[in-house]
């Protein structure tokens, strides 16, 4: 049989699970909120950042990484996050909390003005080492993802899938998003060949993530 294309990452090691414990043991501090590009931090270290449609788990999962409640605010009302919120990883680099993209509970100038900030974002910023994509376990990649997708193989930016609140969906119904998904994925160059299943509510994959952030130069 042809083995699965963009099969769910393996576990790490322990090796690798201890040096994404240790990366995120350390303090992750708030930087700053940007509006524009030329108020982003100096490129001067690597990041990582985390895209995906408004009230995907973008925030939530930030926390979770971090082991935090409330670094990163989440809320249940879409477009929660209207800036480039930026952490630090340790010594490291930068986490990146971005606005989502599609359906938002804000003007729709302000929504406008901060989508092209965050498309700005992703195709210019040097020191991107990788986007993760956050997908709703329930529903599979939608036309908007595959938007940012196209924008992201445009601009040579890899991009690895996360789904996310998976402590919500059915097997059935994952199953369903998984097939979905991958197929979207084949069409993009830029895609990183291997997804993550998550829960920032019960802590699924997070310990995985970590590693595979520490695994990032
Ligand atoms: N059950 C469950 N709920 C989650 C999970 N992750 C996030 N949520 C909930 O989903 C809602 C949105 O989470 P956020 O982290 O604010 O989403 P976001 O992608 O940052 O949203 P925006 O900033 O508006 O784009 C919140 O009510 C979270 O509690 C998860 O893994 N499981
Ligand atoms: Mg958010």
């Amino acid at each position: 049989m042809m083995p699965l294309p963009f099969p769910a990452v393996e576990e790490p090691d322990d090796a690798a699970r201890e040096l994404g414990r240790k990366l995120f043991a350390g303090e992750t501090q708030f930087v700053k909120g940007v509006v524009a590009m030329d108020g982003l931090p100096p490129a001067d270290r690597m990041e990582v950042c985390f895209a995906g449609r408004s009230n995907v788990g973008k925030s939530s999962l930030i926390n979770a990484l971090t082991g935090t409640k409330n670094l990163a605010r989440a809320s249940n009302t879409p477009g929660r996050t209207q800036e480039i919120n930026y952490f630090t990883l340790g010594e490291k680099g930068f986490l990146v909390d971005l606005p989502g993209y599609g359906y938002a509970n804000a003007p729709l100038p302000v929504v406008e003005k901060w989508q092209r900030l965050l498309k700005q974002y992703l195709s210019g910023r040097q020191t991107l080492r990788r986007a993760f994509v956050l997908i709703d376990a329930r529903h599979g990649v939608k036309k908007v993802d595959e938007d940012i997708m196209s924008l992201l193989d445009s601009a040579a930016v890899t991009f690895q899938t996360v789904l996310t609140k998976i402590d919500k969906v059915r097997k059935s119904d994952l199953e369903k998003s998984l097939r979905i998904t991958r197929e979207a994925l084949a069409k993009h160059p830029a895609a990183y060949p291997e997804l993550v299943l998550t829960s920032s509510e019960k802590g699924d994959g997070i310990a995985t993530l970590r590693s595979i952030i520490a695994g990032i130069d």
